[in-house]
């Protein structure tokens, strides 16, 4: 199928403490394969021939970005982030829109500790979406048993996984739709921990596009151990 796929702003949120990965630094800083986490996440934007601009949201206080070589690169803008991913991703849309952005514009927004988003999912992605009414996201469907459990962790139910499934990033959506639903759900304390959520909280469906399973989030440490276990081997 041959395909034009639409022009996109990227957003990448690196604003985060990686609390879970307790490293000497935020994770997106960790090493992998010569280049920091961040440095990879962005890339796979950066080297897109439909990309419109690029704006990634770290700490106000954070001394790694501006030694990063991607932090000279003129496509990119660098706005503060804020105390959730959501703070940090509506500041960014802020930006977009106070910059001229269109609200018809599609953004994708990209966790910066996702390193291994691959070009034929994103290619995948934006050509699935592109006239879609209201967008969507990479996710994986439910491939273990999952279980519900009590206050004590004990296991009280096995759930239904044929309908589960993990959302990834990047998450693909017209940026006055996301921005109205992102600012309104959170004006309206709701938990928000992805733009799809926002999104269905504003009533829309998002579309799930099936993504590789190994687009992962580095969270913990075993993930970037398996992570540079596979780039070794590249
Ligand atoms: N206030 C925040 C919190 C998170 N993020 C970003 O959102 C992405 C996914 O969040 P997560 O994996 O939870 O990262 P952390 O919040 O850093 O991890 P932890 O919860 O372990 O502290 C990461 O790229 C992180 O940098 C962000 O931009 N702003
Ligand atoms: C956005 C996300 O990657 C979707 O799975 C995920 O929710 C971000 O991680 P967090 O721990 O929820 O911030």
């Amino acid at each position: 199928m041959s395909y034009l796929s639409p022009a996109f702003w990227a957003v990448i949120p690196a604003a985060g403490v990686g609390a879970r990965m307790a490293a000497d630094r935020p994770k997106q800083y960790l090493q992998l394969g010569g280049r920091s986490i961040l440095e990879h996440s962005i890339s796979c934007f950066l080297d897109h021939p439909g990309l419109k601009g690029l704006v990634v949201s770290v700490a106000f206080d954070d001394p790694f970005w501006p030694s990063l070589p991607c932090a000279a690169d003129p496509r990119v803008v660098r706005v503060d982030g804020g105390r959730e991913r959501a703070d940090s991703v509506l500041n960014a849309l802020l930006h977009l829109h106070a910059q001229g952005a269109a609200d018809d514009d599609w953004v994708l927004v990209h966790d910066a500790a996702r390193p291994n988003l691959s070009r034929e999912d994103l290619n995948k992605l934006l050509s699935e979406l592109a006239d879609d009414p209201v967008g969507g996201l990479l996710a994986v469907p439910a491939r273990d048993t999952l279980k519900r459990v009590d206050k004590q962790g004990r296991a009280v139910e096995t759930v239904d996984r044929s309908l589960i499934w993990q959302a990834y990033t990047p998450q693909m959506f017209r940026l006055g739709a996301l921005h109205r639903a992102l600012a309104d759900s959170l004006v309206a304390d709701a938990t928000i921990t992805d733009e799809s959520s926002a999104m269905e909280w504003a009533g829309l469906a998002p579309r799930l596009i099936e993504g590789r399973s190994d687009n992962i989030k580095v969270t913990r440490p075993e993930d970037l151990e398996w992570l540079r276990l596979r780039w070794a081997k590249r």
